[in-house]
C-alpha cells in the first residue's frame, strides 16, 4: 500500500451538500480502511457560524449519509473519527478572515504534527474559486517551503472555453499547475479506469480497436432522476455542460487515446489531451444541425405517479431553453479513428440509470452464412460503467439443428464477482490519490480546455442558431424520437436495461 504522508485537509464550503454527502463519507471509508495517515485533521471552513462540536454533530453524529454505517460501531470508533474534524468560521464572505484561517491552520498543524502538508478543497460555488486561491496566496499558504500545498477544484470548471481559460490563468497566478487537482468524479469510478486496463492489459482487444474493425462507438449516460433540488444551478448549465463537457468527454478520451508509454500520470494525461484535440470540431451550421440533438423532459406519469416536466421544476425558468437531453454524433480526426462515427448521449428522466460504452464491430468482410439478420448480430463489446458494472462480449454461435443459423451469445464479467475486492467509491479514490499526490485521475488545464474547444461551438449554435430545435420527450422514455435520425445510418440506439446482460436488441427509441 502506498504511504500517505501526514497532512491537513481544509474544506471550503464545509457547510454544503457535497461535503456532507460525498466528502465526509469518503473520508470515513478511508478511515475504516486504514488509508488515513497517522497525523491527519480536517478543517471545515465556510460562512456559517459553527463551533467544532456543532460541525461534528452535523457531518458525523447526525449525518444521514453515515447513519447506517455508524449504527453498529462503538462510541469510541465514532468519536475517534469525529475528532478528526475542526471548523473555522469565515465571517460573512470568502474574501476576508484569511489571517484568522492561516493562524488556525498553523495551530492545528503544530498541535497535530501534520508536517506543513495541506490540501485546500474548494467545494463552494465556482465564482469563489479564484478569490479563495488569491486569499490563500496572500497568506503564503500556496508556498511549498516546509511541506506541500495542493488545491482541489470541484466542477464546473468554467462555463465556456473562455471562462475555463480565464480560470486556469487565475488559479495559475497563485498555484503551480502540478499543485492544482481538477476533480471529475467519473475518473474516480473503477469501471472508467478499467477502460485503460481492458484496452492496454489485454492483447485481444487492442488490435481490433481501430477503424479497420470498429463500425461505430456508442456511449450512453442515462439518469432516471430529474434535476431534483438543483434546478437553479442546472438551468444555467444544461446536459452539455453538466455531463458531456466533463464526464462524457473524459470517457471518450479513454476510448480514443493511443497507448501511453507507461502508467505515469503525465504519460496518460498527455495521451488524453491528444485524443481530445483530435475530435473534429463542428464548424458549420449544417453539421451542427445534423449531428446534434437537444431536448427537454415533459411531465408524465411514471409508475402511477405524476412527474413534473423540466419547466415545472423548482428553480427552473418556465420558458427555459436549457436541455436535459443531449445527443451528439462526431468523428475523430486521427489515423486510428478516421471515419468511425461516435454517438454520445446523456439525459435526465430516462427509464433507468445506466452508463455504458458499446464498441460495435464491423460484420465479417465475407459472409459465409446466409443469415439475413447477420448485420444485426455483429460483435459488440459492452463496457458497463454503472450499475452492475462489468464487461460483455456479444458473439455469434450456431443455433443447434440443420443449417447454419446464427444467434448471439454473451460472454460476461461482473465486478461484483470479485468478492474479496472492496471497490472504492469515486470520491474515496480521488481523495486518496490527491492525498498521495497522484494526479492521474485529475484533469489537467489543457485537457479541460481541449474539451471546451469541442463543446463551445455546439453551445454557441444551440444558443444562437436559427434552425435549432428543442424537442420534448415524456419523462421516463428514451428521449425524443428525432434522436433516431442521428444514428439511423448505422442502426439504432441500444437502450439498455438494468442488467449488463439485458439484451435490448435493436429497439427503436420511444
Ligand atoms: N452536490 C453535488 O452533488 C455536487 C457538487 N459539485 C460542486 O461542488 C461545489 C459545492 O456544491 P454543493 O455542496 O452542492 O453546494 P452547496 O450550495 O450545498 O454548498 C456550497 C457551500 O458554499 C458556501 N457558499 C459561499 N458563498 C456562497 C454563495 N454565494 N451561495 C451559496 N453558497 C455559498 C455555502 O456555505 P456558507 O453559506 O456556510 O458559506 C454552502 O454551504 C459546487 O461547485 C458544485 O458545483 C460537483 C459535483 C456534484
Ligand atoms: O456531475 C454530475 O453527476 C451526476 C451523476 O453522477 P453519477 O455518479 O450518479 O452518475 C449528475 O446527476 C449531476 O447532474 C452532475 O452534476
Amino acid at each position: 500500500m502506498k504511504k500517505t504522508e501526514n497532512q491537513l485537509l481544509v474544506i471550503f464550503g464545509a457547510s454544503g451538500d457535497l461535503t456532507a454527502r460525498k466528502l465526509v463519507p469518503a473520508l470515513y471509508n478511508l478511515y475504516v480502511e486504514g488509508h488515513l495517515p497517522d497525523n491527519f485533521v480536517v478543517l471545515g471552513a465556510s460562512r456559517s457560524n459553527l463551533t467544532d462540536n456543532q460541525f461534528r454533530d452535523r457531518i458525523v453524529y447526525n449525518s444521514n449519509y453515515l447513519k447506517e454505517r455508524l449504527a453498529k460501531k462503538s462510541k469510541e470508533h465514532v468519536d475517534n473519527f469525529a475528532k478528526l474534524f475542526f471548523y473555522q468560521d469565515l465571517g460573512d464572505s470568502y474574501d476576508s478572515f484569511y489571517g484568522k484561517l492561516a493562524k488556525r491552520i498553523a495551530d492545528l498543524d503544530q498541535k497535530y504534527r501534520t508536517d506543513g502538508n495541506q490540501i485546500y478543497y474548494l467545494s463552494t460555488p465556482p465564482q469563489l474559486y479564484e478569490t479563495i486561491a488569491a486569499r490563500l496566496a496572500e497568506q503564503n499558504l500556496n508556498l511549498q517551503f516546509e511541506g506541500w500545498r495542493r488545491l482541489l477544484i470541484e466542477k464546473p470548471f468554467g462555463t465556456s472555453l473562455e471562462t475555463a481559460k480565464d480560470l486556469n490563468v487565475g488559479l495559475q497566478n497563485y498555484f503551480e499547475e502540478p499543485q492544482i487537482f481538477r476533480i471529475d468524479h467519473y475518473l474516480g469510478k473503477e469501471t472508467v479506469q478499467n477502460l485503460l486496463v481492458t484496452r492496454f492489459a489485454n492483447s485481444i482487444f487492442e488490435p481490433l480497436w481501430n477503424r479497420n474493425y470498429v463500425h461505430h462507438v456508442e456511449i450512453t449516460n442515462a439518469e432516471s432522476v430529474g434535476v431534483e433540488k438543483r434546478g437553479g444551478y442546472y438551468d444555467k448549465s444544461g446536459a452539455l455542460r453538466d455531463m458531456f463537457q466533463n464526464h462524457l468527454l473524459q470517457i471518450v478520451s479513454l476510448v480514443v487515446m493511443e497507448p501511453p508509454i507507461g502508467d505515469a500520470p503525465e504519460e496518460i494525461r498527455n495521451e488524453k489531451v491528444k485524443a481530445l484535440k483530435s475530435l473534429r470540431i463542428m464548424k458549420d451550421d449544417k453539421t451542427l444541425f445534423d449531428h446534434t440533438i437537444r431536448a427537454q423532459y415533459m411531465s408524465s406519469t411514471i409508475d402511477g405517479k405524476k412527474v413534473n416536466g423540466y419547466r415545472e421544476e423548482d428553480g427552473v425558468d418556465p420558458d427555459s431553453k436549457t436541455e436535459t437531453y443531449a445527443a451528439i454524433k462526431f468523428f475523430v480526426d486521427n489515423w486510428r479513428w478516421r471515419d468511425v462515427p461516435f454517438y454520445v448521449r446523456t439525459a435526465k428522466r430516462m427509464p433507468t440509470k445506466v452508463t455504458e460504452v458499446v464498441i460495435h464491430f464491423k460484420k465479417p468482410h465475407h459472409q459465409i452464412f446466409q443469415d439475413e439478420q447477420m448485420g444485426e448480430k455483429a460483435n459488440k463489446l459492452v463496457i458497463r460503467i454503472q450499475p452492475n458494472e462489468g464487461i460483455l462480449v456479444k458473439f455469434g454461435v450456431k443455433v443447434p439443428g440443420q443449417g447454419f443459423k446464427v444467434e448471439r451469445a454473451n460472454l460476461d464479467f461482473y465486478y461484483s464477482d470479485l468478492v474479496e475486492t472492496h471497490v472504492m467509491e469515486a470520491y474515496e479514490r480521488l481523495l486518496l490519490d490527491a492525498m498521495q499526490g497522484d494526479a492521474t485521475l485529475y484533469a489537467r488545464a489543457d485537457e479541460v480546455e481541449a474539451a471546451w474547444e469541442f463543446v463551445d461551438p455546439i453551445l454557441q449554435y444551440w444558443n444562437t442558431g436559427k434552425d435549432v430545435r428543442m424537442y420534448g420527450y415524456s419523462a421516463g422514455v428514451w428521449g425524443p424520437e428525432n434522436a433516431d435520425d442521428l444514428i439511423e445510418g448505422v442502426g439504432f440506439w441500444r437502450n439498455p436495461g438494468d442488467n449488463l446482460t439485458d439484451d435490448p436488441g435493436f429497439c427503436v427509441i420511444c
